[in-house]
């Protein structure tokens, strides 16, 4: 249902207007004169003046309300209905659409997603007591990437904060999880780079300094390209800050003030004066929203992206790590196929560790050899695995409790994950590798948090934090002094109905509470005359009258007051318990860091175990060799023993394979799939083949599939010639290359042509690991002209009325795409296919391409540069 309808005419336009505007326009709040609106809705423009980059919720009893502007938004984004209120004298109706409070965090999660940033405004004092309007103040505020609440986050992915600085074709880039406190920084000098490092990232808001005056908007997704730098991409949600921020000696001295040091040397980004001016603009954004309690933050840490293996971003889209190209969906991703990670926190670092494979054989191996370890041992997988199970987000609670939200339930999974943690750190004490070995030795600090934690807070405490019933009987006397009174008053007004019953002689008198009149004697009708003098009337019911007698209401006083007084008791202590679990945040999350990876290791294991992979032996030169490769998503998706595994050689004698075989015979699966058993090894991960040396590779690229890029206004040939020129610039000798018919988009010779000489390049000059994949079978060629080209193709076996497809990768090249055969397959009309192959035959007869390339089949195989084929395009007779 869509209530985006504007309200009626009469219903805005009003002569209270300041600023003439469109007639039919909604009002605005800052276009009304305000001396003219209700008290209430003064209050709320007043307050949507301090936060007009905001969406501003305000609590009207049961509602969230938002008015003016925000209520068009919203309720054109929550699909909700558009109403109206009465704006004050003269001013008519103004726009009005509110969310109900207990449904606010599954709204405030939609409203983030689509790029929005919330204030909440609630009640600040009960509205029983209030004298004139509730006292209303923002106590949230949300912005996409400075979310802390568990529930708008997902708890599988970062949620990041980032922080771009441009200058020239030099950029710093920060990023933050104030969920996690991760805090990172790096800068570079080729834009491309940042925009894939972006692209890993994925952030939920990107800080950007700005001269525009709208400083502090959020720019939505797509909102105001206009105002973005041409290769930041549009997708995101930006928000426009000062420059001030990012000037380096503020930028500086924030930073060393945050983290008490006097330099920052020691995190690395000292002389990396775009790295730290970006962390310093990230850090005052964090400053200006949390600004009651700071976001306990991870020291920062400076990496530079030549640590890791380079994806770009269509590399990152084409291999399908998170998503499929198709429709977006986590399954049928690579990610989908390879996490058995049981803890949010292992899901989130099994996540980065797919999006930053390494180039370090060393640290590789560590992680081969501890999954090789896990594999090797069924019981220390099936009791870390149990163990794991009774773990939370100690990042995430880490980082509640160290922001102060944290409540009683979360200080409890605390205390339930550290005994955990204190059982499982002797389940690994007789291991190996040093990721198991992180968590034999617990800093005694945890055990004593557990100790501490256990004592004081009961077993299922409840959420409020100001209603009792958190703390255990007997961890604090001064708070069980107060419950011996409170029970002995209770205890009083107990005993007091057999007391009255007896004194009154009325059976049936009973003892009753309600919130709004308190502690009552109730007495039917019938026995009305047998109430004593001392009785006082209260309240009257048809079947019953209620009494209260000076002394019930003396306990009763004293019965409350000591009540809240406990309640606010518990509460102090509870603040204590929660601040001597925020002194312990970075020792509680190195912790987390080392439980998430033992978590993200074991998954691996699992799958190696269960799929059949092998453990990839990795060496510093060029060899890429598998044996057996099959793609760990497509197999999956497959009935077990139906996807055909395949052998590659490349790096050794031939550098670029010319892949050629017919339509939807598996030339793109195996190209990916080449491409995935490399990155999965260089993440640390066995591979799905029998056996495999791979050389450590820089980057590798694919070019896949043809997709128009409207939103730049590209054509499907231009994105492609794009993606290549991405690649041939970029490609070096200790590069992966994996091209899917490079040249299809455009005439066929003009293609065929660009075909053959990126290939010729990619061979000759860049030297790079290729597999070409394409179906202009005169690339075969290549590989009688060049000693570094080989020929493989996909084979089919051919019945007399159809194909049969193998699957199988085989030396030698194809001459037929079959193409009109998978057109017949596809439901073409059988006049259409009829003449397809008419046409077919002339092309044969006639083109000069074909006759030339009979021609240079025949006279024999001279290796040389120069002899391409005979590239004419002839009239064709038809
Ligand atoms: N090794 C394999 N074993 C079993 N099935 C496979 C294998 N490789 C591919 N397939 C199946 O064949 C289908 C077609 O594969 P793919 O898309 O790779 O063909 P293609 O040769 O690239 O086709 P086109 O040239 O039309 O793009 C895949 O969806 C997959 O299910």
């Amino acid at each position: 249902m869509s209530n985006d309808r504007p309200l009626p005419h009469s219903e805005t336009e009003s002569p209270a207007l300041r600023l003439g505007r469109n007639p039919g326009l909604q009002v605005r709040h800052d276009e009304v004169e305000r001396s003219l609106l209700t008290p209430m809705l003064q209050h709320y423009a007043e307050i949507k003046d301090a936060y007009p980059q905001a969406l501003l919720l305000y609590r009207v009893g049961d509602f969230y309300e938002t008015f003016f502007q925000d209520a068009c938004i919203v309720a054109r984004e929550l699909e909700l209905v558009l109403t109206g209120k009465e704006g004050g004298k003269d001013i008519g109706r103004v726009a009005m659409a509110g969310i109900p409070h207990h449904a606010l965090e599954r709204y405030c999660r939609t409203l983030i997603e689509k790029g929005y940033a919330i204030a909440i405004c609630d009640q600040v004092e009960d509205p029983a007591q209030a004298q004139g309007l509730v006292k209303r103040e923002v106590t949230q505020v949300f912005t996409p990437g400075t979310v802390l609440d568990t529930e708008l986050l997902q708890p599988r992915r970062n949620n990041f904060l980032a922080a771009v600085l441009l200058s020239g074709n030099h950029w710093g880039l920060a990023y933050a999880d104030v969920s996690t406190g991760e805090f990172c920084t790096t800068q570079g000098s080729d834009r491309a780079e940042l925009v894939a490092e972006l692209n890993r990232l994925q952030p939920a808001e990107i800080l950007l300094p700005s001269e525009a005056p709208d400083i502090n908007r959020v720019l939505r997704p797509g909102e105001a390209k206009d105002q973005l730098p041409a290769e930041l991409p549009p997708q995101w949600c930006y928000t426009l800050r000062s420059p001030q921020d990012f000037q380096a000696a503020e930028a500086r001295q924030r930073l060393c003030q945050r983290f008490q040091v006097k330099s920052l040397e020691g995190f690395g980004c000292e002389h990396l004066p775009l790295a730290m001016r970006a962390a310093g603009g990230l850090l005052a954004y964090l400053d200006e929203t949390h600004r009651q309690q700071p976001v306990p933050l991870q020291n920062l840490s400076t990496y530079s992206i030549a640590q890791y293996l380079f994806l770009d971003p269509q590399t990152r889209r084409n291999l399908e790590l998170t998503q499929t190209v198709r429709d977006g969906s986590f399954q049928g991703s690579l990610l989908w196929a390879i996490d058995r990670t049981t803890t949010a926190m292992g899901g989130r670092l099994l996540r980065r560790w797919l999006l930053q494979p390494l180039l370090d054989i060393e640290q590789i191996t560590a992680r081969q050899d501890a999954i090789a370890e896990l594999m090797a041992n069924s019981s220390l997988r099936q009791s870390l695995h149990r163990h794991l199970q009774e773990i939370y987000d100690l990042e995430r609670l880490a980082g509640r409790a160290g922001s102060g939200t944290a409540n009683a339930r979360d200080l409890a999974a605390l205390r339930d994950s550290f005994r955990t943690l204190v059982s499982l750190a002797t389940v690994v004490t007789a291991t190996q590798s040093p990721y198991l070995q992180a968590l034999a030795h617990l800093p005694p600090v945890i055990e004593q948090l557990a100790d501490t934690l256990s004592a004081a807070l009961v077993d299922q405490p409840p959420i409020s934090l100001t209603e009792g019933g958190l703390l255990r009987p007997g961890a604090y006397p001064e708070l069980d002094q107060q419950r011996q009174q409170i029970e002995q008053d209770q205890q009083w007004i107990l005993n007091l109905e057999a007391q009255e019953r007896e004194r009154t002689g009325i059976p049936t008198l009973k003892v009753g509470y309600t919130k709004v009149f308190g502690y009552y004697l109730s007495v039917s009708r019938a026995k009305l005359n047998q109430v004593p003098d001392d009785y006082i009337r209260k309240q009257t019911l048809t079947n019953e009258e209620r009494f209260i007698t000076a002394e019930l209401k003396e306990r009763e006083a004293r019965l409350l007051a000591a009540q809240s007084h406990l309640f606010e008791l518990e509460y102090q202590y509870f603040v204590q318990l929660r601040e001597q679990v925020a002194a312990q945040a970075s020792t509680i999350r190195e912790i987390a860091a080392a439980v998430a990876a033992v978590d993200a290791l074991l998954g691996l294991a699992e799958v190696a175990l269960y799929q059949g992979y092998c453990r990839p032996q990795m060496t510093r030169d060029r060899q890429l060799q598998i044996r057996g490769g099959r793609h760990p998503v497509v197999e999956q998706m497959l009935p077990a023993g139906f996807f055909v595994p395949n052998d590659t050689e490349l790096g050794t004698s031939a550098d670029l394979m010319v892949l050629t075989g017919p339509n939807a015979s598996g030339k793109s699966c195996y190209l990916r799939q080449v491409g995935l058993i490399q990155l999965l090894a260089q993440m640390g991960s066995y591979v799905p083949a029998t056996s495999a040396t791979l050389g450590v590779c820089d980057r590798i690229f694919t070019r896949v599939g043809a997709v128009d890029d409207l939103a730049t206004g590209q054509s499907t040939f231009m994105v492609e010639m794009n993606e290549t020129a991405n690649i041939l610039n970029h490609a070096g000798d200790r590069s992966l290359v994996l091209l899917d018919e490079i040249g299809r988009g455009t005439a066929t010779f003009d293609g065929l042509a660009i075909a053959w000489s990126v290939a010729e390049y990619l061979a000759t000059t860049l030297k790079s690991r290729t597999i070409f994949a394409t179906h202009y079978h005169e690339l075969n060629q290549l590989a009688t002209l060049l000693p570094n080209v080989a020929n493989y193709q996909v084979v089919v076996k051919e019945l007399p009325d159809e194909i049969i497809f193998l699957h199988q990768v085989k030396p030698g090249g194809a001459d037929r795409s079959y193409g009109i055969e998978a057109g017949r397959l596809a439901g073409l009309p059988p006049v259409v296919i009829q003449r397809a192959r008419e046409v077919m035959r002339q092309i044969e007869k006639h083109s000069k391409i074909a006759v030339g390339l009979r021609k240079s089949q025949m006279n024999g195989t001279a290796k040389t540069k120069t002899a391409a084929p005979e590239i004419d395009q002839g009239e064709l007779p038809l």
